[in-house]
């Protein structure tokens, strides 16, 4: 498991410490959620193109799965970037969108402004070759149970696809590495995370340290 860490420091910190220091910046007044959140998103699209350099100028069809938070926030980040970088980007929400927390909220309606939303049910359904990036915004810090059957099968089905993990994939527990569900160990190939400000031990222990594939540590100006 490779760490390439722009943070200048690759410790671990736990999903406490990291809530802590973004609640303290953000309380600070010296930045705020929604632009934590960009940068996030932003951080995710970057690493994107920094792993595929082939996918900059050959525009591709993306879908993002997002979920009822932040992890989610950061998803439609992710979709409205890449949508604007020239990207066939379509979204699925895992969840009922008056209920996204506020940040996640206005990214959710930033990007109905580009594009639709559709329910993460039509995904059982899919065909997922013709979509080479799938991104996983559905869980991170905040997966607090076992991901739910319907979720892991759609997961499952993207295998083959190029897979970005939007701070960890949503089957790993952020501060262990246990698997949340039943989940093949080989399945680091083609699989790209993106976590923020550090690593967190689920990226390096027990089972994560395998399935988080490629971890690369975006700064978040924490
Ligand atoms: N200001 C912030 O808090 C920032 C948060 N960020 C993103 O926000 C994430 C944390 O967001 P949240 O704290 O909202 O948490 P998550 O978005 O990780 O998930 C929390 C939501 O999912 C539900 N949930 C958890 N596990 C579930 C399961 N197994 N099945 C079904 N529902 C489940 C919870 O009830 C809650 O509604 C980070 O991982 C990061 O991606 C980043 O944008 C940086 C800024
Ligand atoms: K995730």
């Amino acid at each position: 498991m490779k760490t390439s860490d722009q943070t200048g420091s690759s410790e671990t910190i736990t999903s406490d410490e990291m809530r802590a220091l973004e609640q303290a910046a953000i309380a600070s007044g010296r930045v705020t959620g929604l632009e934590l959140m960009e940068r996030a998103g932003k951080g995710v699209v970057e690493a994107i193109f920094e792993e595929w350099p082939e996918l900059v100028k050959d525009k591709r069809r993306a879908v993002v799965l997002c979920g009822p938070g932040n992890n989610g926030g950061d998803g439609f980040v992710v979709a409205r970037l890449l949508e604007k970088a020239g990207w066939g980007v379509e979204t699925f929400l895992y969840g009922d969108a008056k209920k996204l927390p506020p940040d996640a909220r206005v990214n959710y309606e930033l990007w109905l402004g580009r594009g639709g939303v559709s329910k993460i049910e039509v995904c059982y359904s899919y065909r997922w070759a013709s979509h080479p990036v799938v991104v996983d915004a559905l869980f991170g810090i905040g997966m607090n149970r076992p991901l739910p059957d319907e979720l892991r099968n759609i997961l499952m089905a993207t295998l083959n696809c190029r897979r970005v993990a939007v701070d960890i994939p949503s089957y790993v527990s952020s501060d262990t590495g246990d698997l949340m569900c039943p989940w093949p160990h080989y399945t680091g190939q083609n699989q790209l995370t993106v976590t923020f400000h550090r690593p967190k031990a689920g990226h390096v222990m027990a089972d994560g340290a395998q399935v988080c594939g490629k971890v690369v540590v975006k700064d978040i100006g924490l």
